[in-house]
């Protein structure tokens, strides 16, 4: 178990080990990315270890795939078993309908086919990611096929969006898909995720956003009261 260093830390921890709470014998788990979904990829495991049974877990990210093979957690992949019992995972921004915004950690293609696949999807954040209206602290993540990277730029920017190259040092930021991250800032936020996420779809070459629309059916969040859990 990694030691938690400040609040915000000590709160994603809280709501990773709620979530592990969640996950029953012979589940398939879909793992998610990030900061606290590692957390609750650390309390899984040591459910794991005291003799909980799981069929499987799918992990959404190359980095989420070596922490969960490091401590011990079987995996398998969607082949094996296209439909998840439940997926776990972080979120960058919470609105009070509960869609997300997602992919400050660059994996929100791989989170959202897991997401889409599972019949429970959980999120578990800190009370920072609660916002009343996305894309005031988060830019929009979306990835693009590189070769397009110019026209969807554009595209997006006539959207109403400052839109920004992700890089990883002085090199683009490369996915784990071999696409590239733009990240989109709407000075004004974002009223209508449903409209922006449609006509962000329409634009060729953008493969996904980090739009999460409808898609999760509970969150929990710790925090400095413990945990809350907020339910669609
Ligand atoms: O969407 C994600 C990765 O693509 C993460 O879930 C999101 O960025 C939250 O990360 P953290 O738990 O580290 O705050």
């Amino acid at each position: 178990m990694s030691s938690a260093t400040n609040p915000q830390d000590t709160w994603k921890q809280l709501a990773g080990a709620a979530a592990a709470e969640l996950v029953e014998e012979g589940m398939v788990v879909g793992l998610g990315t990030g900061s606290t979904a590692s957390h609750f990829v650390q309390a899984l495991a040591q459910r794991i270890q005291q003799g909980l049974h799981i069929t499987g877990a799918v992990a959404s990210s190359q980095a989420t795939y070596t922490l969960a093979a490091d401590l011990g957690i079987p995996l398998t992949d969607l082949d094996t078993h296209p439909e998840l019992d439940i997926y776990i995972d972080g979120a960058d921004e919470i609105d009070p309908q509960l869609c997300l915004i997602k992919g400050a950690g660059g994996a929100l293609l791989r989170e959202k086919i897991l997401a889409s696949s599972a019949r429970r999807f959980v999120v578990v954040a800190d009370p920072t990611k609660r916002v009343e209206q996305l894309g005031h602290h988060y830019p929009l993540p979306v990835e693009v096929i590189p070769l397009a990277l110019t026209p969807i730029s554009r595209k997006i920017a006539n959207l109403g969006a400052q839109v920004k190259l992700r890089h990883a040092g002085a090199a683009p930021f490369i996915t784990d898909n071999h696409n590239f991250i733009l990240d989109c800032t709407f000075p004004q936020g974002i009223s209508d995720p449903g409209a922006l996420n449609a006509r962000l779809h329409a634009i060729v070459g953008l493969v996904e956003t980090g739009l999460f629309i409808d898609m999760a059916q509970q969150v929990i969040v710790g925090g400095p009261d413990g945990v809350q859990v907020f339910q669609q």
